[in-house]
Order: structure tokens, then sequence, then C-alpha cells
């Protein structure tokens, strides 16, 4: 089997360098300074470990096709149905991403999609070097057949994520833990904007709050933190890797990188949709996404909103 990482960033770009560690075939698609650094260099991982220049096959878009193929997607959300523009509907994709909107999009040109739900803090730091901070293993990473059920081939993605510095595990019910995982992740934004200012965690606590009485009241189930915890347990501990400020996860770095773009709309966002869809008022959740888009787009830099300004955004629109 042959596994192509479209989007070899953080996520993508470990997940590529631990298949390949753990003697898979793998293609690194990836564009621009990074695509080109990969291909004169190779990637660069650095964990708590060690760090190791790794010689992958890279492209830049679509390649010819092998019967063996299986297609990883770790960009951000906003950049799902792009970034699989030209690559055959029968090849199988498992989007591992966060949010819980990319294997639905995936859905409408492939048929046969995967979930991975990703547990796995990592950092592009610069084209050709990513950082991936867990240990004694990078991640944990559920996989599942989308929407449900776990198939042969869900079993050996799983397998062969687990052969080197990654957990693999398969789930029936993968869209339960991704949905778990969505309310942990409604702190990106919170993150992005204000950093680690003492006392965000009041405000990410509201939001997750509003979005577990939405799920409740839709009938969507999600996995616990404690769940999570427990399967996670020491085995992806958060490392400081000794000379690399961490900074903050993927939407913050998404605002450092000054990309343009953040993915709330597919975090914060899919609170504020499933709200619309469903006639509940979610306050602090557009807020949120509001926010964090106006940064993204504004260039502005992370962590540079005070706390302050925020929860009176958030308290005016409560109170409209
Ligand atoms: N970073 C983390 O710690 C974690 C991230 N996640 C999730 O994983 C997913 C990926 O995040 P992350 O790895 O941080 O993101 P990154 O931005 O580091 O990596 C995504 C990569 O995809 C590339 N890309 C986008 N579109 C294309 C395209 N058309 N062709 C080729 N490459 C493309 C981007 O290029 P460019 O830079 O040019 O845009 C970027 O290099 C997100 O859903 C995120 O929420 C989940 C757990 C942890
Ligand atoms: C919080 C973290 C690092 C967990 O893996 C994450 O999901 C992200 O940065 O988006």
């Amino acid at each position: 089997m042959r596994y192509i990482v479209i989007g070899a960033g953080a996520v993508g770009g470990t997940i590529g360098a631990r298949l390949h560690q753990g003697g898979h075939d793998v293609l690194l698609v990836a564009r621009g300074a990074h695509y080109e650094a990969l291909k004169r260099d190779g990637l660069r991982l650095i964990t708590p470990e060690s760090t190791e220049t790794l010689d992958i096959p890279a492209a830049d878009g679509p390649v010819p096709a092998r019967d063996d193929d299986v297609l990883i997607l770790a960009t951000k959300s906003q950049d799902t149905v792009s970034a699989l523009a030209g690559w055959p509907s029968d090849l199988p994709v498992a989007c591992a991403q966060n949010g819980v909107a990319n294997e639905r999009m995936v859905l409408r040109r492939f048929d046969r999609v995967y979930g991975i739900c990703v547990w796995l803090p990592a950092q592009h730091l610069e084209p050709g070097v990513v950082a991936a901070h867990g240990h004694p293993y990078s991640g944990l990473l559920h996989v599942g057949r989308y929407p449900q059920g776990v198939d042969d081939l869900a079993e050996r993605i799983a397998g062969d994520l687990g052969k080197h510095g990654l957990v693999g595990l398969t789930q029936t019910d993968v869209m339960r833990w991704k949905h778990g995982k969505l309310l942990s992740n409604l702190g990106n934004a919170v993150e992005a904007l204000v950093g680690h200012a003492p006392g965000r965690e009041k405000v990410v606590e509201v939001a997750r709050a509003e979005a577990r009485a939405l799920l409740d009241r839709a009938g969507i189930a999600y996995s616990t933190p404690e769940e999570e915890a427990s399967l996670r347990g020491h085995q992806v501990d958060v490392r400081h890797i000794e000379g690399i400020a961490r900074g903050g996860g993927s939407s913050w770095q998404s605002l450092a990188r000054g990309s343009g773009s953040i993915e709330a709309d597919y975090l914060n966002g899919e609170i504020v949709l499933l709200g619309r869809l469903h006639g509940v008022p979610t306050p602090v959740n557009e807020v949120l996404r509001r926010e964090a888009n106006t940064f993204a787009q504004e260039k502005r830099p992370p962590g540079s909103m005070p706390l302050e300004t925020l929860q009176a955004l958030i308290d005016g629109r409560c109170a409209a």
C-alpha cells in the first residue's frame, strides 16, 4: 500500500514521517516553499527523542494513481475540497483533520471515506521542518469508516499508523470521537485570539458548555475528555522540545504564519451552523468564529487581543 499524505504540514508531515519510519511507501504532497524544501532536503522531523531528516518522495499535486494508494488528507478543513481536486475518486480517503465536516465534504466525490480523530500536538516550523511534541508517542489516532463501522482497510490503516511512533486504534464510532475532539478544539480560537492569558479557560469552558448543550439537544453523541484521557493515558505526554517554543495549537499557528485563513468556520463555526439548523442561539461560538476570521483576514498576530476585549464582545453578544 502507498500512503499519499495530502497537506504534509504539522500533522501530515508527522504522520507521513512515522509511516515512512514504519517501513511504508509514502508520498508527501505539499506546495510552495515547503514542497521545494521537501524535494531538495527531505523532511526534518523533530521529536523530544531525536531529530531526523527523512528522504521521502514529494509531489506538488496529483500523480498517476496506483491501485494500492490510500489518500491521507491532512490539510486544514477550509482546504479540503481544493486539495482533493484532480485525485481519482475511486481512491480511499482518510481525513486526519479536526472538525466533523471533512468526511461529509469528501463523501460527495469519493465513496470510500474514513475519519481519523487526531490527538497529535505538532508544529510546522519552517519549510521542510516539522516538530511533534508528543512523548513517548507523537500522537494517538482513532480510525474508523465514515459514517460508522470498521472494515479491513480501517484496521490496516490503524495498524500501519501504530508501527512507529504513533498509537493507532480503530473505533466503530469514529465521529463520536471526532465530536468529542471538536469540543476540545473550541478553545483553538480563544488561544489564537488571546494567547495564554490567565483566565482564558473560563471563556473556553463557556464555549464548550454552549456546544455540549446543543449536541445533547441535537442527539449527537460525543466522547468525553475522561474517556479520551483513559485511552491516551501516558502515551502522548506533551513535552517541550528543548530550543523550540511551541507557541500554540493549529489555529494559533495559522495566525503566526499570517496565512490569511483559519479553521474557525469548521470548529466554532460548526457549532454555529448546528445552532442555526436547530434554532438554538450560539452567541459565544459566534463571536469566537467571527473574531478569529477577522484576525486571520487582517493578518493580526496571535494572542494580541486582550482577554477583557474578548470577554466584552461575548458579554455584548449574549446580552443582545
Ligand atoms: N497542528 C496540530 O497540533 C494539530 C492539528 N490538527 C488538525 O490537523 C489538520 C491539519 O493541521 P496542521 O497540520 O496543523 O496544518 P498545517 O497548516 O501545518 O498543514 C496543512 C498543510 O496543508 C497544505 N495544503 C493546503 N492545501 C494544499 C493543497 N491544495 N496542496 C498541497 N498542500 C496543501 C498547507 O500548505 P500552506 O501552508 O501553503 O497553506 C499546509 O502545509 C487540521 O484539521 C488541524 O485542525 C489536529 C491535531 C493537532
Ligand atoms: C490541541 C491540539 C494540539 C491537540 O492535539 C489540537 O488539536 C490543535 O492544535 O488543533
